[in-house]
């Protein structure tokens, strides 16, 4: 394969990728929850002026969450498309998909908690 063929490729990927991305943000109501906190978050940063090691931290647990929420909703898609039908292990696999992005939005809640409580407490000093 030529370089020229593999890398039009790799750049028709990334276009769909972005396409994605935008049916994520546009269609799914969980992401544009996570979206809007996302820009909370990145609000507070820029108010209290976080450091960049806590810069790192957020957006990483913020891209994790994000991530997490899109894999969700393609498994769902997978699974109405599968099996409309009410199914017991559709439930399962549902389920699980979004235990997954629980755990995410767990550990990143207590990042965020890390960082912005004592930014909060200072406030009242
Ligand atoms: N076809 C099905 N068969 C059995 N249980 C289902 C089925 N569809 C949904 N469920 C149950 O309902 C829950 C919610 O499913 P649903 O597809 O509505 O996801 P959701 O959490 O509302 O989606 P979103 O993340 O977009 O808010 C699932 O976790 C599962 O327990």
């Amino acid at each position: 394969m030529s370089f020229l063929k593999f890398s039009s490729g790799r750049v028709r990927a990334v276009g769909y990728a972005f396409k994605g991305m935008v049916a994520l943000i546009r269609r799914e109501p969980s992401v544009k929850v996570q979206v809007f906190l996302t820009v909370l978050v990145i609000a507070a940063g820029f108010y209290f002026e976080i450091t960049a090691t806590q810069w790192m931290f957020q957006l990483l647990a913020a891209g994790l969450v994000l991530s997490a929420e899109g894999l969700n909703s393609a498994v769902e898609a997978i699974a109405d498309f599968i099996h409309p039908d009410y199914h017991l292990k559709i439930g399962h696999i549902k389920d699980i998909a979004a235990g997954a992005v629980f755990f995410a939005a767990i550990f990143s809640t207590i990042i965020g908690l890390i960082i912005y409580v004592p930014y909060i407490l200072a406030l009242f000093d």
